[in-house]
Formats: C-alpha cells, sequence, structure tokens
C-alpha cells in the first residue's frame, strides 16, 4: 500500500491551510483516506490533529485548499453537510447530554426529539441494528450520567453510525479506555473495516497505530511531515517525525521513557490519611466503601483502574470538593470532621490538584493564559505588592513556563480556550506544579498529552516525589503507574484492594486485576 491518489480515496485534502490570528493550526495540508482503510493521525500537542477533524465535521472551514470526497470537491459548512457527505465524527469530549437516556440522546441527534410524539420502540428498533453491526450491547435506556465511559463511547459511536457514515473520525478514542474496553473497540474498528467504511483514528498511543491503522499520517506544526503503511514503521520511527528528533537515539529514549528513578529520600510522615472512608455518588450509589491509605511525603502512590469505580469520587474529598458518609479523612492538619473542609481550605494548606475534568475545573476557557494560571496562586508571594498584582513578573513567569512545557501558544495573553486541549493540560500542570504543594492530587496527568511531554511530566512528578512531595495520581494506564509509583491501590468492580508496593506487581498482574479477571492476593 501506499499512499492514495485522490481518485482512489474516499477523502482527500489538497493543500488545506487554517489560520487562527497568528497561529497557522494548519499549512497545506495533503492527506487522504481509502475506502475501507485505517488511517492513525499523529502529533505532537498543538500539531492541528483536531483543525483537521473540525473542518472534516462541518465546525470551521479552510482558509485554502480542497476537500474532494470521492474525488469531487465538496463543501463541509456545517455538521449537517459533513453528516449528509456520510462522515461521521467521536469527538474527543462526548457530546452526550448527561440527564437524557441514550435513545433520548439519539433522538436529539437524529431530530426526533421534541418533534411531535418519539416512536420509542421503532427508534429502539433501529438502533439495535446498527448496535448489533457493530457488536455492542448497549443500554439505551439508561441515563448518561449512570453509564461508565466505555458504554457512553459506544452510545456516540452508535450516534454516529445511524446515518450512513462512509468516514468515522474517532478523535482520542482510547484515552480513556482500559485494555478490554480498547479491544473491543479495535475489534468494531476492523469489523467497520470489512464493511468498506473508512476510519481516521486520531491517538497519542504508538500501541494503537500498531494494533489496528494500516497507515499512519504523522503532522508537526500544522503540516504532514511522514506517511507510511504501519508495516513499514518502528515506535521510534513515529516519535523522531513527530518531535523531530535529530537522531534515531533521541526517539528510541523517547519511547522507552525514563526509567523509575530510585527513591531519593525516606519515606516520612504521613501527610494526608483517610480511615474507613465510605463515599456516595449523588444518585446514593455506594463509590467507595472502607478505604485506608496514609499518603507520605515522598512516595507516589497511584489509584488504579478503568474510571468509574469510585477513584474520582475519592480525588474529589481529598481535595475538599466531597466529603465522605462515614470515615474521615486528615490533611495537613485539617479533618473532614470541621466545618471547613473545602478546597481554597487545603489548597491553603499546601494540596494541589490536577482535576479530572480539566475544562470544567481546571481552567476558564474565556480567561487569557496568565489569568488561568493566577488561579488559586492569588496568595503567591511575589505576585503581588501592596495588594497590587505585577503583570510584568506574572507574563515573565507564564513566558517561562510556556518554554520549558514547551506549550504551542502565541503568549502569555492569548485566551487559554485558542490552546489545543494538550496544551491546556500542561498549562494546568505548570500551575499545579509551581505551586509548590505539599500534597498533589494529580488526576490522569498525561492523559491527551504527546508522548514527550509524558516522559517530561513523569520526570517533574519524580521530581517532586524527591522534594518530598506526597503525591496521589489517579490513571487508567498501566504503563504510567508502573514507570512512577511506589505504591498503588487497585479500584475494579466497585471495590477497592491495597495499598500494596509496586515492587510486587508486574505490568500483567495489574491488568488482570484492573479488569477484574484475578482476585487480589491483598
Ligand atoms: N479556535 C482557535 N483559536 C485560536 N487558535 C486555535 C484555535 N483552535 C486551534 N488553535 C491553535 O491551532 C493549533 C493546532 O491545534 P489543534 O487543536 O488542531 O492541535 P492538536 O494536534 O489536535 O493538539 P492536541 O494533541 O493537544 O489535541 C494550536 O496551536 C492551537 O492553539
Amino acid at each position: 500500500m501506499s499512499v492514495p491518489s485522490p481518485d482512489d480515496a474516499f477523502i482527500a485534502l489538497r493543500g488545506v491551510s487554517k489560520r487562527f490570528a497568528s497561529v497557522v493550526a494548519n499549512r497545506l495540508v495533503d492527506l487522504s483516506v481509502r475506502r475501507g482503510e485505517i488511517v492513525a493521525l499523529a502529533g505532537e500537542n498543538g500539531a492541528g490533529k483536531s483543525t483537521i477533524v473540525n473542518m472534516l465535521s462541518g465546525l470551521i472551514e479552510p482558509d485554502e485548499g480542497t476537500i474532494l470526497l470521492e474525488g469531487i470537491p465538496a463543501r463541509l459548512n456545517s455538521p449537517l453537510a459533513s453528516v449528509e457527505a456520510g462522515i461521521g465524527t467521536v469527538h474527543q469530549h462526548y457530546m452526550l447530554v448527561p440527564t437524557l437516556s441514550g435513545l433520548d440522546n439519539i433522538a436529539l441527534q437524529l431530530g426526533e426529539l421534541g418533534r411531535g410524539r418519539l416512536d420509542r420502540a421503532g427508534l429502539a428498533r433501529r438502533v439495535a441494528e446498527v448496535s448489533g453491526a457493530l457488536g455492542f450491547d448497549i443500554e439505551l435506556d439508561r441515563r448518561i450520567d449512570s453509564l461508565d465511559v466505555a458504554q457512553q463511547q459506544r452510545i456516540e459511536i452508535v450516534k454516529a453510525m445511524m446515518h450512513r457514515v462512509k468516514l468515522l473520525i474517532l478523535d482520542e478514542p482510547t484515552a480513556v479506555l482500559g485494555a478490554d474496553d480498547k479491544r473491543h473497540l479495535f475489534d468494531t474498528i476492523r469489523r467497520l473495516r470489512e464493511h468498506g467504511t473508512s476510519v481516521i483514528l486520531i491517538t497519542h498511543k504508538l500501541e494503537d497505530i500498531f494494533a489496528v491503522a494500516d497507515r499512519a499520517v504523522i503532522m508537526k506544526a500544522g503540516s504532514v511531515v511522514a506517511q507510511a503503511d504501519v508495516e513499514a514503521l518502528t515506535p521510534a520511527a513515529i516519535v523522531g517525525h513527530m518531535v523531530g528528533a535529530s537522531d534515531v537515539q533521541e526517539a528510541e529514549a523517547i519511547v522507552k521513557g525514563f526509567g523509575r528513578a530510585p527513591r531519593t529520600t525516606e519515606v516520612a510522615e504521613a501527610l494526608c490519611s483517610a480511615r474507613d472512608l465510605t463515599l456516595r455518588r449523588p444518585n446514593g450509589s455506594l463509590a467507595v466503601s472502607g478505604l485506608t491509605l496514609d499518603l507520605h511525603a515522598g512516595e507516589i502512590v497511584a489509584l488504579a483502574g478503568v474510571d468509574g469505580n469510585g477513584q474520582s469520587e475519592f480525588m474529589r474529598c481529598l481535595a475538599g470538593m466531597e466529603r465522605p458518609s462515614a470515615g474521615v479523612v486528615e490533611c495537613l492538619g485539617e479533618s473532614t470532621e470541621a466545618g471547613s473542609w473545602s478546597p481554597a481550605l487545603l489548597r491553603r494548606r499546601g494540596v494541589s490538584h490536577i482535576p479530572e475534568d480539566r475544562r470544567r475545573f481546571g481552567i476558564v476557557a474565556q480567561m487569557t493564559l496568565m489569568q488561568n494560571y493566577l488561579l488559586g496562586n492569588q496568595e503567591r508571594p511575589g505576585l503581588f505588592r501592596w495588594g497590587l498584582l505585577r503583570a510584568g513578573r506574572l507574563s515573565d513567569l507564564v513566558a517561562q513556563r510556556l518554554s520549558e512545557f514547551e506549550v504551542r501558544a502565541p503568549g502569555p495573553t492569548a485566551p487559554m480556550r485558542t490552546l489545543s486541549g494538550g496544551n491546556q493540560q500542561k498549562m494546568v500542570l505548570a500551575r499545579e506544579l509551581d505551586y509548590a504543594p505539599k500534597v498533589l492530587l494529580a488526576a490522569h496527568p498525561s492523559r491527551g498529552l504527546d508522548i514527550k511531554t509524558i516522559r517530561f511530566v513523569h520526570r517533574s512528578l519524580d521530581r517532586a516525589r524527591a522534594e518530598g512531595m506526597a503525591v496521589l495520581v489517579q490513571s487508567s494506564d498501566i504503563d504510567e503507574i508502573m514507570a512512577i509509583a511506589d505504591r498503588l491501590i487497585v479500584f475494579s468492580g466497585g471495590r477497592v484492594f491495597g495499598p500494596a508496593p509496586c515492587e510486587s506487581v508486574s505490568r500483567n498482574q495489574l491488568g488482570a486485576w484492573i479488569a477484574g479477571q484475578e482476585e487480589m492476593p491483598w
């Protein structure tokens, strides 16, 4: 297989460019996808992948260049035009109404909700046909907010496939999935290929590319810098193109990871303790039951598991956003038994939080990078004098962090909303680490980040540990856990196991425990 010619392709971009003010998001992009071909689109944060997705899904139009559909120039100037052209898109952040059922969400997308009486039985039959063909078993009558992420994703895919889809675009679909759900998704993608559907898979995970893609297209700074059949590529070759590595060794080192640094500090006092903790969800169901943990200065503890097993509730409780229904948490001299347990109080004591839902709790999209940097840092010495902000200092500090974290942004006064998802995540990380916390709560710290930045983040967490910080990391990524954690707690099937030292656990064993395939010995 080689790069398809536009005539041969279902969809082809020819010389497509897109600029946002001073930022060139896409520069003269040529990209084609054959019928029944799975193309992986890879590249660093801010390389321009989502911009391509947004153009193909009709959210934005190119400034120049042509999009050819089956060889004919097409104008995808609205989401409807994209759908009518046979393009289905599953965005990274699901577009589902959480309080509606799966069926109602699908009816809403088809324009059948609120238009007279909905023929629920008829729609359910049509949905069952589509989901059956995809190999999905989905619960259509449950509210979206009661489904786990993998079930929500299946609803999203079915929703997209309710139209006659010839090209399915999946934007980082595996970021939130456990190993089993990922395998299932890849089976579905292969099944689509057999039926002649083309797929564009945006991913930061090299193993996804080798597991399922036919061809990989690699972008850097808005342009396509390489494309080849996956068989002809290696992980280091992909990374080399992505980061523009000057030699193979540099790319190989990034693929390999930085290796686990020996612990440089003795495990010291417990900075944060949970005793016999019970947490309930708003609907009353049990999220966590009987959890006991001492989090010490100078260690990294991982909360391992597929999302939806109570980790999020536990993190939120430690961050002051929730209170337990039984048991107690004590952290840096504060306790859930006192009335004052709150995020602001804990932050003043030295707890930093990288939240799971970055867009809701981590940033204010309309504000500038400088203003976002101030959030939670309002009392930081050096940034204020006589109660007045020293804007020059703040600007210098943000500019320095942009450079250290290699954030692709025009400058400290750029609005946060103009940054790519991964670059927003880098800014949240930079801010939370800057705050020099004693306890760092990091939910999915590397989700959505490119491989080079992940290595950087892991090194930063390792350094934080060496400096005596107590770090709690929520992660569904086994590689991440094995790379950085000292101890782990497994959340699986609504139960909690551990904590246990990571040294005693193999990668495969942890995978089996997370998937609930094996009973844990503790
Ligand atoms: N609406 C916008 N306004 C201004 N700049 C934008 C806008 N959308 C994207 N950009 C910029 O265009 C560039 C490409 O962004 P894009 O979201 O396409 O990258 P990406 O490859 O999807 O990144 P990530 O892996 O982090 O999601 C980035 O520098 C981003 O800041």
